[in-house]
């Protein structure tokens, strides 16, 4: 028995990575590394999947406590972003010249455009991260985090979005910063959006009281400021499709959530499910099944264009606003995936009430978010996961997660004819499923 946490920890690691060397030479892959060539981490089964998340955790611990309390509140560096938003904005990953794998600082200025001396210290603040390396003085190599980038569009746009719309919402660097005084009495400027519009909008439940109104210099919603630049909406909505389909956020989870099997010739909505991709994997399992996706006009129209032709007549795609009344009456499903956590309890209230005039005794709404854990019921390092989107949709939308009180609570306070069937969190992914049923008023 190990005679300290930080042995004990240090003993769980190894035997973990034992497990995880083992699995990997018994398969003949590639031991785990930085080397441009490995792929994304390979998807083990479950019982090796299960030891890389103890590592995780293990590890996370372990390197706070070598941090120590001090270390703790100061190593989060908010300067990461600067060296990520600056390879993707100058394309720095793909300025390598023609099938080169190397490239001096020099190349890769002149094909992008930056100046050398930032393009070096940017590069050289990224490596620090893994992202390329220097093999040898003035020499820039890709690792595999690198090569991820070059090579993977939805991951740039993915970065691309965080960087430019969902940062400078937390952070601010943009909108006007306040002058404070400091506890030792200096003046300095803040620029902190999301918490500046906490100060500016207190308890307000408005989705265009949030960082990203005072950040960008705006009076509408996400979704409405993005739908101006054609650039901004397709970057959002490509990187959501993408996000959403990572680990743990598979669509094919929602194959476990219900028995699809026992709505024969069923029809399914899904309100807000922007290019379809939820409706296309039941599609393709449920061939008895008619789905209807809605979402943005601008959405609904890419979503068209990307939806394979061998599932048109039982896919289709309609505007509409969440809003409004629900106009496909009297069908059997009502998925609502990632959607209410983007607003807060008055709005999210409005959505789940605006669906009621179409609801026919039996119908189910199905809620597929994350469910806050209970606290301490789950490691720091998974549940700061889950807290930090309650962050970004605090940040962008002034939206939030929620725990089952809170999901209870919603449902509750927008009718008491809801009623919560079932919860379920399929394993390996990170979204539940709250299956909500509707009581008529004779029953
Ligand atoms: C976080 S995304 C979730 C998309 C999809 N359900 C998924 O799980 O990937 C939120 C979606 O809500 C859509 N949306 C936002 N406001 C809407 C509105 N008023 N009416 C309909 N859809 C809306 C967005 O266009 C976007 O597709």
């Amino acid at each position: 028995m190990p005679a300290t946490r930080t042995a004990e920890l240090a003993s769980r690691i190894a035997e973990n990575i034992e497990r995880i060397d083992a699995y990997t030479s018994l398969k003949d892959t590639p031991p785990v590394s930085f080397d441009a060539s490995a792929s994304d981490f390979p998807l083990y089964d479950q019982e090796i999947d299960a030891a890389r998340q103890v590592v995780l955790d293990a590890t996370d611990e372990l390197h706070a406590l070598m941090l120590g309390p001090v270390g703790m509140l100061t190593s989060p560096s908010h300067n990461f972003l600067i060296s990520l938003q600056a390879i993707c904005r100058f394309g720095l990953a793909n300025a390598f010249p023609d099938g080169k794998d190397e490239a001096t600082f020099d190349e890769i200025a002149s094909i992008s455009g930056l100046g050398e001396s930032y393009v070096r210290r940017i590069l050289r603040h990224a490596m620090t991260y893994r992202i390329f390396c220097e093999p040898r003085k003035g020499l820039v190599a890709h690792t595999s985090a690198s090569k991820h980038l070059a090579t993977d569009l939805p991951t740039r746009q993915w970065i691309g979005m965080i960087a430019e719309e969902m940062w400078p919402a937390a952070a601010g660097v943009g909108g006007a910063p306040y002058s404070t005084e400091s506890e030792s009495g200096l003046a300095y400027l803040i620029h902190k959006q999301t918490v500046e519009a906490m100060v500016k909008w207190p308890g307000s439940e408005e989705p265009t009281h949030s960082g990203f109104n005072l950040a960008h210099n705006t009076s509408e919603t996400v979704f409405a400021a993005l739908s101006r630049s054609p650039m901004r909406a397709e970057r959002y909505a490509a990187a959501m499709s993408w996000f959403s389909t990572g680990p743990g956020l598979e669509m094919t989870h929602i194959l476990e959530a219900l028995r699809w099997e026992s709505l024969v010739d069923g029809v399914v909505v899904d309100v807000g499910g922007s290019y379809g991709s939820i409706c296309v994997t039941l599609a393709r399992n449920h061939p008895s099944l008619k789905f209807i996706v809605q979402d943005r006009p601008e959405v609904i129209v890419a979503g068209r264009q990307q939806l394979p032709q061998e599932l048109d007549d039982r896919v289709t795609f309609l505007e509409h606003d969440f809003f409004d009344d629900q106009p496909v009456r009297g069908a059997d499903v009502y998925i609502l995936r990632w959607i209410l956590h983007d607003w807060s309890d008055q709005y999210a209230i409005k959505i789940l009430r605006a669906l009621i005039p179409a609801l026919k005794e039996g119908a189910k709404v199905l809620i597929n978010e994350i469910i806050l854990p209970e606290p301490g019921s789950s490691t720091p390092y998974h549940e700061r996961k889950l807290r930090s989107f309650d962050m970004a949709m605090l940040e962008f939308h002034n939206g939030k997660e929620r725990d089952m009180d809170d999901w209870r609570q919603l449902f509750i306070s927008a009718d008491p004819n809801y009623h919560i069937l079932g919860v379920t969190q399929p394993a390996g992914s990170r979204l539940g499923f709250i299956e909500v049923g509707w009581r008529t008023a004779e029953t």
